[in-house]
Order: structure tokens, then C-alpha cells, then sequence
């Protein structure tokens, strides 16, 4: 296999170091910089403040982004007008950003993989959960942090409920008449599926996707405990985003 060059945005973050340790691992990657913006990485390669300075020394094959909402997408975009592809694991882009980056990505023909959950076990709950919504689409999903976390709701329950919007009519669930007397008590709303964030220390990623019918409950969950979980989705993409033109939104769009 040809040796794939690789720079991490995010070196010294719980994501960054688990994906220096995967990218130094494995024999068909090499690691040639990072990018920290306190220039604190230790990482034996060179670390630079900031993307353009990284790209002015060297330019990769494929930078993985692990920072934040902000400077995930100013990193991705700044990666495709230079042409270099992106693996891009941080959450909490809008409609309007992705929908901007795959034109980008087009433009340039290169490829670029946004996922907002790398963990197979993650995609296959939501795969199970659009599967199952045909059947009961009163849905409700529950997702639980540690209490770092930026964004809210996470990029896991958005894209949970865009995949089930994909399969099921819009449906307005719970009493026509409810009200919340305490704001925010049936959590965030999208086409109808409410959102529940709950963020704790103890906790890593979690998600349940809840769905009712006539006397049953179907739940459908799945929890990382270790970061280590999401390791073999961001070595599938970095493999896969070499083969593409396009931008990808969702590691279930490329798994086989
Ligand atoms: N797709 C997936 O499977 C997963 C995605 N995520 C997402 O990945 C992202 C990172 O998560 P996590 O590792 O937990 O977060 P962390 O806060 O642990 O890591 C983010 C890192 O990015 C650094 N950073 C901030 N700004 C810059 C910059 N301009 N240049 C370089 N580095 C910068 C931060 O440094 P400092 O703190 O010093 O500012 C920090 O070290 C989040 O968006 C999260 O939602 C997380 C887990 C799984
Ligand atoms: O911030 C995290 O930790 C995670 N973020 C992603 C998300 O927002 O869905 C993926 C996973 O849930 C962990």
C-alpha cells in the first residue's frame, strides 16, 4: 500500500492523541506535522500554529481535523483551497458549511470525509434507528457526553435525525397541546424528533434513540468508553478519502 502523509489539527485534544498514536502505528501512514495553535504538542514531527504555516513547509496528503466547531471548518476549507483532502471528525457544523465545503470539494475534485462519529458500532445504531423509524416513528433520542464538550446537541444526534428524515414523514410527536412550563423540557426539536443532551464528567459518548409504539418501547443504544473506538473509522476514511472527488458527510456512506 502507498504511504499516506498525514497532519493532525488538534495533536494534544483526547481525539488528537489517540489519532497521533493510530498515525504513527500503522506502517502506510507517516505523520509529518501538527497543528497547535499553543505550540505545546510534543509530537516528534514539526508543529506549527497555524494550517497555512503547516502547508507553506509541507503539504500533506490528508489532514485530520480533531479541534473545534469554528476552527474545524476554517481548517477544511482552508485544506480544500489548497488541495489537500481532509478527514474531518469535529462536530458541529451547520447546513449551510457542509453544503459550502462539498461544493468546494467538487471544484477542486478532491476528496474530503466529515463524520461525525467514527465508531462502526455508532453507525450501525444509526442505521438500525433509520431502519426502525419506518416501523415506529415516534422517536426520541438521548445523547450523553462528558461535560467538555462544546456543541449540543452532538453531531451524533443530528445526523441521527437527518437519516431518519431521510425515511420517515415529518411528524409532529407528543400532545398537540403540551406546554413546557420549565424552557427546554422536551429538549431540542428536528422534524419532530426531540433532542436530549445530557452532559456529565464520567461520561465519554453515548446515544439512545427511544422509539414508541402501542404498548413497546424499542431502544437502540450504543456507548464509547474509550476514544480507542473511534481509531478504526478514522483509518477507514484516511484510506478511503485518497480514492475520492467529493465530499462525504457520514462514515455509514462509505463503509461497505
Ligand atoms: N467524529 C467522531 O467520532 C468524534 C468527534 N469528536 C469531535 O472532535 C472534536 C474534538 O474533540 P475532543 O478531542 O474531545 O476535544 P478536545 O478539546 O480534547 O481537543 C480539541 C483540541 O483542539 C485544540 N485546538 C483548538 N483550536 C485549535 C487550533 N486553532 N489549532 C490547533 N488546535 C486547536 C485544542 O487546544 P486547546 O484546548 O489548548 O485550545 C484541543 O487540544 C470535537 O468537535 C468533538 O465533537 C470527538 C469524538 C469522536
Ligand atoms: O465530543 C465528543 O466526545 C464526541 N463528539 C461526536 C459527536 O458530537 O457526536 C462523536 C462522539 O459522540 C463523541
Amino acid at each position: 500500500m502507498e504511504m499516506i502523509k498525514v497532519s493532525i489539527a488538534g495533536p494534544r485534544g483526547r481525539m488528537g492523541k489517540e489519532a497521533v498514536t493510530l498515525v504513527e502505528e500503522t506502517n502506510h501512514f507517516e505523520l509529518v506535522s501538527v497543528i497547535d495553535h499553543k505550540q505545546e504538542a510534543s509530537a516528534g514531527v514539526p508543529v506549527f500554529a497555524s494550517l497555512e504555516e503547516c502547508f507553506a513547509h509541507e503539504l500533506p496528503d490528508v489532514l485530520i481535523d480533531l479541534t473545534t466547531p469554528e476552527v474545524g471548518y476554517t481548517h477544511t476549507k482552508t485544506a480544500l483551497e489548497h488541495g489537500v483532502r481532509s478527514v474531518v471528525g469535529t462536530t458541529g457544523f451547520t447546513a449551510e458549511q457542509l453544503e459550502e465545503l462539498k461544493t468546494l470539494a467538487e471544484d477542486k475534485g478532491i476528496g474530503c470525509i466529515i463524520a461525525p462519529n467514527f465508531a462502526i458500532g455508532a453507525v450501525l445504531m444509526m442505521k438500525f434507528s433509520q431502519m426502525a423509524s419506518k416501523y415506529f416513528p415516534d422517536i426520541e433520542i438521548l445523547e450523553l457526553h462528558h461535560d467538555q464538550k462544546l456543541d449540543a446537541p452532538s453531531g451524533t444526534a443530528v445526523k441521527t435525525a437527518e437519516m431518519i428524515r431521510e425515511v420517515r414523514e415529518s411528524k409532529e410527536q407528543g400532545h398537540p397541546d403540551e406546554k413546557e412550563t420549565l424552557q427546554g423540557a422536551r429538549g431540542a426539536e428536528m422534524d419532530g424528533i426531540h433532542i436530549h443532551s445530557v452532559r456529565l464528567p464520567g461520561l465519554v459518548a453515548h446515544q439512545q434513540v427511544m422509539l414508541g409504539g402501542e404498548g413497546e418501547l424499542l431502544t437502540i443504544r450504543h456507548d464509547s468508553f474509550h476514544r480507542k473506538s473511534f481509531m478504526s473509522g478514522v483509518k477507514v476514511c484516511v484510506e478511503t478519502v485518497m480514492e475520492l472527488k467529493t465530499l462525504v458527510y457520514g462514515l455509514e456512506n462509505i463503509l461497505e
